[in-house]
């Protein structure tokens, strides 16, 4: 009957290994395939943007990586191993994630919100927790320092005693990253981060991640906001239509054609061509002279 606090070793050696490998991930509903033969690997230190238009396969692919869907074909590894089809023995595992849709418990107060983030870092036992024994209080002290670091860290310190729904939108979606790092991630996936954000919430976001980044945790992020992705990442992905289309850095991908035609589609067939046009203004040009006369 023990209750221990499990934290990351600070004098480990450097792991070179990916903190994320997906290997050839496939994911079909039906006869829909939402996600093709992805690899990606994302390192420690890293920010990796995921990009693509709506219905790429985006959210599909988290899903995946994170025990929610069992892919059709493919695996996902995390530092070697590969993961179960489980999402909280992901997160134990050393994943953590956001939702695009902010998935708070809106009547708990934001320091509770991160402390039920703690609970797969804490194993309590049940004779322990009853008794509320010295091991459990010791155990239930640290949670709680740490989720004030945490809160301080997300500048929430301030609303610990807030009930969540409470907080404007932005604060919101802060207490949910707080909230994924009570669980001590070795990689953080978040999905649409700055959805629904003013600028000065969106620029505090980028400098949020930037800092998770500098405590040593890699980060994963599907974004629509396209300066924010760019502005941010180390690299970046582009998935259309459930493929990866290109993967390299934030400038490779800006400037590479087939991302372009992705986003801003290709001309359609038909359109006026020069012809068509100098007939409309040939025309346009007689009505204003009929017009005159
Ligand atoms: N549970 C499901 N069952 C059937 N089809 C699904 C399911 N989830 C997603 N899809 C389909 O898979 C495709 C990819 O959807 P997904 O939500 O992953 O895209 P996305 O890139 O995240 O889009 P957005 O940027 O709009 O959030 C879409 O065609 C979607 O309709």
């Amino acid at each position: 009957m023990t209750t221990t606090t499990h934290t990351a070793p600070t004098d480990a050696p450097p792991d070179d290994r990916p903190r994320l490998r997906a290997a050839g991930v496939t994911m079909r509903f039906g006869g829909l395939t939402a996600v093709h033969n992805v690899d990606l690997e994302v390192y420690a230190g890293e920010i990796v943007g995921l990009i693509g238009p709506n219905g790429a396969g985006k959210t599909t692919f988290f899903n995946c990586l994170t025990g929610l869907y069992v892919p059709t074909e493919g695996t996902v590894s995390y530092r070697g191993t590969v993961l179960p089809h489980r999402s909280h023995l992901v997160t134990q595992a050393g994943i953590a994630r956001t939702f695009q849709n902010i998935r708070l418990f809106a009547n708990m107060t934001v320091l509770e919100n991160v402390l039920v983030g703690r609970h797969t870092r804490t194993s309590e036992g049940l004779f322990s927790a009853l008794l509320r024994g010295p091991r459990f209080r010791r155990a239930e002290r640290e949670s709680e320092e740490r989720a004030l670091e945490l809160l301080r860290f997300t500048g929430l310190e301030g609303k610990r005693d807030q009930l969540a729904r409470n907080l404007p939108y932005g604060e919101q979606r802060k207490l949910e990253i707080a909230r994924a790092l009570a669980s001590e991630p070795g990689l953080l996936l978040l999905d649409e981060p700055t959805a629904g954000m003013t600028a000065g919430e969106t620029t505090a976001t980028r400098e949020l991640v930037l800092a998770v980044r500098e405590q040593g945790t890699a980060v994963l992020v599907i974004e629509h906001d396209m300066r924010f992705i760019f502005n941010l990442c180390d690299r970046v992905a582009v998935l259309v239509q459930g493929e990866k289309l290109v993967e390299g850095s934030p400038e490779t991908v800006q400037n590479d054609d087939r991302v372009i035609a992705a986003y801003l589609g290709t001309p359609f067939e038909g359109e006026p061509g020069e012809a068509e046009i100098a007939e409309v203004r040939a025309a346009e040009a007689a009505d204003r002279e009929g017009g005159e006369g």
